[in-house]
């Protein structure tokens, strides 16, 4: 396949028959057999699967840090499973932003000097109070993150991967490290996003209710991926787990 394999302006990011062997001296572990998958611009997605199932080495992939054994992923008319290491690194700066579990923030930054070193490297940045502000933290731009609560400093990290205004944002878990309520107060603040700036997001979870959230919903197992879409999308108020 070429690449008209991202010809379809309403997809971000292709998956063809995508592998991923782990291979530690004689020791083989195959972790994706042949996945294929679409995540649409514009959509929230959730890839849901259960431990091991798969999902950080997807998202691995999919995110430019990572490359699979076999098989194409196609973004922006590239297939990144060719790409050297100068420009699968340019990918990961321009394209993507990441939200992880526990929000690695730098802890001698204040929250907005957190997100400016995103958008310092990024081509077409938000301004980063503005980024700020759009997770409700225009107040506490000073505060750093020791200063801050796990579900402020969580905003914080989903302000700086939103503030480098990427084709995809992958959140990892997001909601790993918080209490149900906290989480569920940064899911809404995700489904906000994605419905006020358009965000193409993607979400990575063990946690099945948060699929209710989603347009999409990736299921990784052993035997491969299943996708489905809602009907109805649920909000962040009427899940629970
Ligand atoms: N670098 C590696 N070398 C060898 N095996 C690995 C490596 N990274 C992951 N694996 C294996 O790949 C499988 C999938 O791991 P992965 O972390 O992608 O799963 P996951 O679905 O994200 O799990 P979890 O929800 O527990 O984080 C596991 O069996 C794991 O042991």
């Amino acid at each position: 396949m070429g690449n008209n394999a991202t010809a379809d302006p309403d997809i971000a990011i292709r998956c063809v028959d995508v592998h991923k062997t782990y291979c530690s001296g004689d020791v083989e572990t195959p972790v994706l057999r042949g996945i294929d998958l679409e995540i649409r611009r514009g959509e929230l997605s959730v890839i849901l699967g259960a431990s091991g199932a798969g999902k950080s080495t997807l998202l691995n992939i999919i995110g430019g840090i990572d490359r699979p054994t076999r098989g194409e992923v196609w973004c922006e008319g590239r297939n990144l499973a060719v790409l050297d290491d100068r420009h699968l690194t340019e990918y990961r700066r321009r394209s993507v932003g990441f939200v992880f579990q526990f929000y690695n923030l730098v802890p001698t930054l204040t929250a907005l000097e957190n997100v400016e070193t995103a958008t310092q490297i990024a081509d077409d940045p938000m301004d980063p109070a503005e980024a700020l502000r759009l997770v409700g933290l225009d107040d506490r731009r000073d505060h750093f993150p020791a200063q801050l609560s796990g579900g402020q400093q969580q905003r914080v990290s989903i302000a700086r991967a939103l503030a480098k205004n990427p084709l995809v944002v992958f959140c990892d878990e997001p909601t790993g490290a918080l209490d149900a309520n906290t989480g569920r107060h940064v899911l809404d603040l995700l489904t906000r996003l994605n419905e006020q700036t358009g965000a193409t997001i993607v979400i990575v979870t063990h946690a099945a209710p948060v699929a209710q959230l989603a347009h999409a919903v990736l299921h990784l197992t052993m035997n491969g991926i299943t996708a489905t879409r809602n009907t109805r999308r649920a909000c962040a108020a009427e899940i629970s787990w």
